[in-house]
């Protein structure tokens, strides 16, 4: 279990208080190395408060996030002022609710990923901006990996299309990419498949099994899209109450008794249709 033998991120303990709410409690779990992890459980369980924790969007309460990089560096992400988490951990996220630009170009979106590389090549200056080699070089490279991504994404053709304008499955894929962009050893995403038809859906399992397989980034993913989660993850954590009730890969997960009683959370004549969903 890679998990377990070669963790890329550690949580410990992680606690999360708001008010007298504790929305996460006590949770341990880890992330292995070139694994996709999927996170899930029902609403309010406290997924999305473990990723702002992770990214950096909250301090938590109380617990240890430790981000292990290959060279063995480890950081801890509690620690880190939030814009340290992308540009120095090397932790890159997407959001329940899509944030693109969506006045820029298709191609603009992900140009602004490589700003901190772009303004470190410039030094800082305007006249670094305008005239170092550096910069120029730095530039070409963002181009060059921007067009990587639209061709993976199959939006090379609307490149300069005003991203607004892209049909929602795209605008999902384009936030991956531009995430990608970053060159993330861990990429976060919170809920891809949402809003997704059942092609759009598998699009997305064939380009986050290519991002595992062809760059090694580990994925956690929160996913309430059990054909996503049983089909592409190698590790599912599952949380209720912001406790976490199982830990295990997709077939450990999906016959523990627990997750079906409390994750599924549904109305006992309920439970035969969520067990189809699930492929019990
Ligand atoms: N900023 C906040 N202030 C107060 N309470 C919060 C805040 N963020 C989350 N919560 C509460 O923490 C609990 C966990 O919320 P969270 O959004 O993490 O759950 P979730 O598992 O991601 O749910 P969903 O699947 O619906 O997105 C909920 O009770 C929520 O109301």
């Amino acid at each position: 279990m890679r998990w377990q033998d070669d963790p890329v991120l550690e949580v410990e303990h992680l606690k999360m208080r708001f008010g007298g709410l504790v929305a996460v409690n006590d949770l341990s779990f880890s992330v292995g190395r070139g694994d996709i992890t999927a996170l899930i459980g029902p609403n309010g369980a406290g997924k999305t408060t473990v990723f702002n924790c992770i990214t950096g969007f909250y301090r938590p309460s109380e617990g240890m996030l430790s981000l292990r990089h290959d060279d063995g560096t480890t950081l801890l992400l509690e620690r880190l002022p939030g814009h340290s988490i992308s540009w120095k951990a090397k932790v890159a996220r997407t959001f329940q609710n899509i944030r693109l630009f969506t006045g820029m170009t298709v191609l603009e979106n992900l140009l602004v990923a490589r700003h901190n590389p772009l303004m470190l090549a410039s030094g800082f200056t305007v006249f670094g901006l305008l005239g170092l080699p550096g910069f120029r070089d730095a530039e070409r490279q963002a181009v060059e990996q921007a067009k990587f991504w639209l061709e993976k994404i199959n939006l090379i053709d609307r490149a300069d299309d005003p991203a607004g304008d892209l049909p929602y499955g795209a605008q999902r894929r384009l936030e991956i990419a531009r995430a990608m962009c970053t060159d993330p050893i861990l990429l976060c995403l919170d809920e891809p498949a949402a809003g997704l038809n059942p092609r759009e859906s598998h699009e997305l399992n064939e380009l986050l099994l290519s991002i595992r397989q062809d760059h090694g980034t580990s994925i956690l993913l929160i996913e309430h899209d059990m054909s996503v989660v049983m089909g592409i993850s190698d590790h599912v954590v599952v949380l209720d109450y912001g406790t976490k009730i199982a830990d295990g890969t997709p077939e450990e997960v999906r016959n523990d008794q627990s997750v079906i009683a409390a994750y599924l959370g549904v109305e006992d004549e309920e439970v035969e249709h969520v067990e189809a969903e699930v492929g019990l």
